[in-house]
């Protein structure tokens, strides 16, 4: 749906349900779409964090508290301005999301829910005890509500105000998630090294996904209890926790509008079940399990294949000719390894190792198995820190920096396990591609300001070009891990070059390849390489090697044994004493051989 048809299909929506809101009598009900809307607010920002950046999070009463007390505090010990007390508990709640997200940086999945669970007690402990302050069970009252006209709003204001609230966090997150962060977000979800290679800065798109669900959790926090002008410890419990991690398991996390649905499902159930406590938590016990066996996607994954399009390629006329030039080309020295050792115990794939890359080559690096090749590659990516030794490329040190930094410096690179965000389409990853090369901020892309629209427009233009450059423009709406292995392989290399990289660096790219599709890889290298990228690649394939290489370096057990052009290094007797050792698989001598 496009963006102005949606826009205008929210703000239909949100009058409509002003307009039947209006024609409700009871104030019972006014309180159950009012609640309606401040759980939405809870899972609209935590299905950022829980769907989209795939973090699990059992701590959001913390952050519920944190909004709710802030107002409370604000508006009963000092004169504040009841909205401004509102905009101030969403700052509050968002420096807590950042204390929250803090962990994130060291641990991962159980370890790090157990964290924002210890959180959330934390808070619990603190409101309930710390009478002087919070008031404990007995609470704080007279908290200032939100005025309209001089007058505190009514309950039907409330209600639009909650429903006027929600449709803004909508159109907002959707802007958010639809672009560049959505894009940054999922691949955290997929893999966070893969990540991290194309540019996404992991940690600060964590925090962004930690605050984002924070501040909504904050307001809505902040709403309850200024519409209540009061609150107390009981508000805040593990339950609710767990109630706003079900709103958005059983809505559908990672659906945009998997929240809402969550949202009206379980608020009424809630409001049914309101008598009797004891069956709520059973029942959502229930639900929640429900949820993650039964219907993974939650209800909104149960119905979205009723309602998904077919995946068309794109009309050639919107994709722009294949590019002519991705790197600058030039000539002159790109990378200096210069004395590298790499020791993982006992074990040194990396010893002492120099060599140096010119712009406009390909270079290729072999070796036998276990010769170290790989961990080069992840030495000159950032995965790895070498234990002695500099690199430098474009005469900046590279070893320290982290690794979405050095892509941002030129480096591309490929992996010799595919590490693809299977779930995303094939034009997704090549977008994923381009994340350093766009520069809309985060607020831009929320307030959709027009230069995040002109570089999402552009991104998208590139990265057609880059599948037609590969030959998967076909193919763009397809998820990447539905491809055959040697199209993904392809998906890969297309996401590399998205980064802009002046070298291109290719863990095995024939792995897996017939020996046809190994022959239009080399093609298809060759003409990347005129694109003015320059290529290193690691490669067992030695046909290939040899017959696109203009510079080929051997590796074994960790030390440079040769380095040259292929036909010197063919005839190197050290290199043939290392592939026709009498150790050595049988395929690899003749591979040599024949090559
Ligand atoms: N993280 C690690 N911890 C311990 N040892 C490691 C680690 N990574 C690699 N190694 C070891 O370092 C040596 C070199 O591994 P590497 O993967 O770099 O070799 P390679 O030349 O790429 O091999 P292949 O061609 O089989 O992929 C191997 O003995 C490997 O077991």
């Amino acid at each position: 749906m496009k963006r102005s048809q949606h826009l205008v299909g929210v703000l239909l929506a949100a009058a409509a349900l002003v307009g039947i809101t209006s024609l409700f009598g009871n104030d019972y009900y006014l309180r159950i779409v009012f609640m309606m809307c401040v759980y939405y607010l809870c899972a609209a920002g935590m299905n950022v964090l829980v769907g989209y950046a795939g973090q699990k999070s059992l701590g959001q009463a913390g952050l519920f508290a944190a909004g709710a007390y802030a107002v409370a505090l604000l508006t009963t010990r000092t004169e504040m301005n009841p909205w401004l007390a509102l905009v101030a508990a969403a700052g509050i709640s968002a420096v807590c999301g950042v204390l929250i997200a803090l962990p994130s940086l060291r641990v991962k999945g159980p370890y790090l829910a157990m964290v924002t669970l210890a959180f959330g007690i934390v808070v619990e402990k603190l409101v309930g005890e710390w009478t002087d302050v919070f008031g404990g069970a007995q609470g704080i009252y007279g908290i200032k509500a939100l005025t309209w006209d001089g007058q505190p709003l009514t309950q039907l204001q409330w209600v639009w105000l909650g429903i006027g609230l929600c449709a803004l966090a909508h159109l907002l997150l959707r802007n958010l998630l639809e672009g560049r962060f959505g894009r940054a977000l999922l691949s955290l979800q997929a893999d966070e090294i893969a990540s991290s290679s194309v540019g996404v800065r992991v940690y600060r798109a964590k925090v962004i996904a930690f605050v984002v669900a924070a501040v909504t959790c904050g307001i809505a926090g902040a709403l309850v209890a200024q519409q209540n002008q009061y609150i107390n410890s009981d508000f805040i419990t593990f339950h609710l926790s767990i109630f706003i991690l079900l709103l958005v398991l059983f809505g559908g996390a990672g659906s945009q509008y998997g929240p809402l649905v969550g949202t009206i499902v379980l608020t009424a159930v809630d409001a049914a079940l309101a008598r009797w406590p004891s069956a709520q938590h059973f029942l959502y016990g229930f639900l929640l399990l429900f949820a993650l066996y039964v219907m993974p996607g939650g209800v909104t994954g149960l119905f979205s294949k009723w309602f998904r399009r077919s995946a068309e390629a794109p009309e050639p006329s919107k994709a722009a000719a294949v590019p002519t030039r991705i790197g600058p080309g030039g000539q002159g020295e790109l990378l200096v390894v210069q004395g590298v050792t790499k020791n993982f115990g006992g074990v040194k794939p990396a010893q002492n190792v120099s060599f140096r890359l010119q712009r406009g080559h390909i270079h290729a690096l072999i070796g036998p198995n276990g010769a170290g090749k790989s961990t080069m590659i992840n030495m000159l990516t950032g995965l790895i820190d070498p234990t002695e030794g500099s690199i430098q490329f474009l005469g900046q040190e590279v070893s320290g920096r982290p690794v979405h930094s050095i892509c941002c410096m030129g480096m591309g690179r490929t992996f010799q396990n595919l590490r693809l965000f299977a779930e995303l389409s094939v034009l997704d990853n090549v977008m994923l591609g381009r994340h350093s090369r766009m520069t809309n901020g985060f607020f831009a892309s929320l307030f959709h300001l027009p230069n995040a629209k002109r570089e999402e427009a552009a991104t998208r233009a590139r990265a057609l070009q880059l599948l037609d450059l590969v030959g998967l423009l076909h193919l763009a709406h397809h998820p990447a891990g539905s491809l055959p292995y040697g199209l993904q392989r392809r998906v890969e290399l297309a996401r590399a070059l998205a980064t802009e990289p002046q070298l291109l660096l290719l863990d095995e790219p024939a792995a897996g390849l017939n020996p046809q599709e190994t022959a239009e890889l080399g093609q298809l290298l060759l003409r990347i390489g005129k694109c003015g990228v320059s290529i290193l690649m690691v490669e067992h394939h030695m046909d290939l090697v040899m017959s696109i290489s203009d510079h080929v370096i051997v590796l074994d057990y960790g030390i440079k044994i040769a380095e040259g052009k292929p036909a010197e290094v063919q005839a190197n007797p050290r290199v043939v004493e290392a592939y026709l050792g009498v150790d050595e698989p049988e395929e690899e001598q003749h591979a040599l051989c024949a090559a």
